[in-house]
């Protein structure tokens, strides 16, 4: 997918809240990209936007080209209700956050795998083997989800299901926003396991959402850190967690409790997040920043290039006028303990 300019924007009383601005990346065939952030930092609206299902009455503005496998370009905020309805499930597919409670409790969960067939046209039986094999996929036994309700599944095991229906349509790309909260760390850490079983077996492309970039380094090739309704860098998952570029992405870590970590060497990000009605001028971290000077409050900075290329293949980029003295000035005093290390 190739992302440009991409925006959205309430019209509130108080004035005009972007609550995503300006985001610009390009996600690769077969790549897990994680989006981090603080709460309200606007990582849900970029997951709606993907699939031109930002929640009414928002605007979504900008670009999003989807290359199918199949061939030919999806223009995605240009598409019929019709074409959305068929590439949202069929092309991308989305795991909404809170999605876990959404399950319907008067229908079954083979009831659920029934009704997304019949609502894309296709063959009963054909779907539902294949539902019967996402269900083994995750690990869960295909004749009890299918015939339990909700409620008689556990919160791992309903999310389990809903990513196997996710796939029953066979998407190229799963969007997800926070699949793991609410589960416990045997869980979460279960299902970032599958998750990364799960792209190799289907050839997936992954948008992996979350607050916590710990968990996202575990899955993702390359991350995303949201600050303020933007990405302020971008890298490999490795050179975030280990020598990010951006004062915001190093306080993050900083301020990411460990089991491991002395109480009185954690560092709360001090500050509070910004209103999208009214984002700092300039760098809008600056208010927060311990290297900010005049330029930062002045000028929006680009997204530099930190170093070109850390053999990965992928450029990493800050928005940051002092990347360049960041690691320096702002040294990592918890190390990030990746989860599949
Ligand atoms: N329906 C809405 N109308 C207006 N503003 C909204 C609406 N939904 C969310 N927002 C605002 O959009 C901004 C970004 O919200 P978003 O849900 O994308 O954040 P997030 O990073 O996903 O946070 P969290 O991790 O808490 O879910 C927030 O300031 C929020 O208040």
């Amino acid at each position: 997918m190739s992302i440009r300019d991409l925006s959205v924007s309430f019209d509130l009383e108080r004035g005009e809240s972007r609550v995503l601005n300006s985001v610009d990346v390009d996600i690769k065939r077969g790549e897990i990209l994680g989006v981090v952030g603080e709460s309200g930092s606007g990582k849900s609206m970029f997951a709606s936007a993907l699939l031109d299902a930002v929640p009414e009455p928002g605007l979504t503005f900008g670009e999003i080209e989807y290359y199918p496998e199949r061939g030919g370009t999806v223009d995605v905020l240009e598409q019929t209700e019709e074409g959305l309805r068929q590439m949202r499930w069929e092309d991308v597919a989305m795991v909404f956050q809170g999605a876990m409670d959404s399950w319907n409790p008067t229908m079954t969960i083979g009831d659920h795998f029934e009704e997304t067939l019949k609502a894309h046209g296709e063959p009963k039986q054909e779907g539902m083997d294949r539902a019967r094999q996402l269900i083994s996929d995750v690990y869960l036994s295909p004749e009890r989800i299918l015939n339990a309700y909700p409620h008689e599944l556990s919160g791992g095991m309903k999310q389990r299901a809903l990513i196997a229906l996710s796939l029953i349509l066979e998407p190229e790309v799963l969007v997800m926003d926070e699949p793991t909260a609410a589960l416990d760390l045997l869980m979460q850490r279960s299902i970032i396991a599958l998750l990364s079983e799960l792209r190799e077996q289907y050839n997936l492309t992954m948008v992996f959402i979350t607050h916590d970039l710990e968990l996202a380094s575990g899955l993702a090739d390359r991350i995303a850190v949201m600050y303020a309704f933007e990405f302020c860098e971008i890298g490999s998952a490795e050179t975030i967690i280990h020598d990010g570029h951006h004062p915001y992405t190093r306080a993050l870590i900083n301020s990411t409790p460990n089991l491991n970590t002395p109480v009185d060497e954690m560092e709360p990000i001090e500050g509070e997040s910004p209103d999208p009605v009214n984002v700092p001028p300039g760098c809008s971290y600056h208010p927060r920043c311990p290297l900010s000077e005049e330029i930062c409050v002045d000028v929006d900075p680009e997204m530099y290039e930190t170093d070109a290329d850390d053999g990965s293949g992928v450029t990493n980029r800050a928005a940051c006028h002092f990347w360049e003295d960041v690691p320096e000035e702002i040294p990592l005093h918890i190390e990030g303990v990746r989860y599949d290390e």
